[in-house]
């Protein structure tokens, strides 16, 4: 079986193209794929398949709102091998492996996932780098809650973004203080707020248009970045600030994005990496199935 490995903002994701969605993609498969010592190594997996077949083989059972049959769609699954509804750093590699390998022949189209269509937009891309924007839809801000992580309580506020996050500003953090917390260990999240868990973003108040984030993901664990949890972090902190739209530069262990949100919905910018491609042993993969 094929694979590529990519990146954005060191979010990393196994990306399997799978045009006949032939593959079984049992938890355990995941999971065994994406550990850093038995497998490939991942956050991630992205499957990469027509939107139509995958509905066809039952592995969508239904066609999420404005995905078309014929469009790639993204089958998104966290390292635990766990389903998510949206990935958004996952959405930038996956449109520039599409463009990489001669499946997409434009710089503006439709990537489907569960939580709806999302158009990208390619400014620039080559076989390793690429520059991309994804429209990432609307955020809703579903009301305050609290967690406790790397030892102390955070108050934040529910925002979905095709899943679901907190996202926590915390006025007395800086840069330093934020990245010398402890992530090691999960947050503790209200079940009936979050009766399907949450990600978990910490972040710092909005100066000079920037914030700095930590997130601990759903599925996975510590993450160098999460594309919807910084659009997440980028409400949180206009909210913080009594705003409700605005552009915000939002720092990750893994680089930096660029998140704006107006009354239309929100758009991601960032880079996305491809660096190897290569091929899995089936008979390993399945044996692990
Ligand atoms: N890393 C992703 C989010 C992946 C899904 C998340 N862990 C969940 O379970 O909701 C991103 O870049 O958005």
């Amino acid at each position: 079986m094929e694979f590529a490995k990519g990146h954005g903002t060191e979010n990393d994701f196994v990306v399997l193209p799978d045009p006949a969605a032939e593959l079984e993609l049992t938890r355990s498969a995941v999971s065994v794929l994406c550990d850093r010592r038995q497998g490939l190594g991942a956050d991630g997996i992205l499957r990469v398949a027509r939107a139509g077949v995958l509905r066809d083989a039952g592995v969508l059972d239904r066609m999420p709102s404005g995905v078309e049959p014929e469009d790639w769609f993204m089958d998104y699954r966290n390292g635990d091998g766990t389903i998510a509804e949206m990935c958004g750093n996952g959405v930038r590699v996956f449109a520039h492996y599409l463009r990489v390998h001669d499946l997409e022949q434009r710089d503006q189209f439709v990537v489907g996932s569960r939580a709806g269509a999302r158009a990208v937009t390619v400014h620039s891309f080559d076989d390793t780098d690429a520059d991309v924007t994804v429209a990432m839809g609307d955020v809703t801000l579903m009301g305050s809650s609290s967690t406790t992580i790397a030892g102390g309580s955070y108050d934040g506020v529910g925002i979905d973004v095709g899943n679901p996050h907190l996202a926590c500003v915390d006025g007395a953090l800086t840069r330093a203080s934020l990245g010398a917390l402890d992530f090691s260990a999960p947050p503790t999240l209200d079940a009936e707020f979050f009766p399907h868990g949450a990600n978990v973003e910490i972040l710092t108040r909005l100066d000079d248009g920037a914030v700095e984030m930590r997130v601990f993901e759903r599925g996975v664990g510590e993450t160098r970045s999460c594309g919807t949890g910084t659009v997440a972090a980028a409400a949180a902190a206009l909210s913080y600030e009594g705003l409700e739209t605005g552009e915000v530069s939002v720092g990750v262990l893994g680089g930096r994005v660029r998140v704006a949100i107006d009354h239309v919905g929100a758009t991601l910018r960032g880079p996305s990496v491809l660096l190897a491609r290569g091929e899995i042993d089936d008979r390993w993969l399945k044996a692990r199935s």
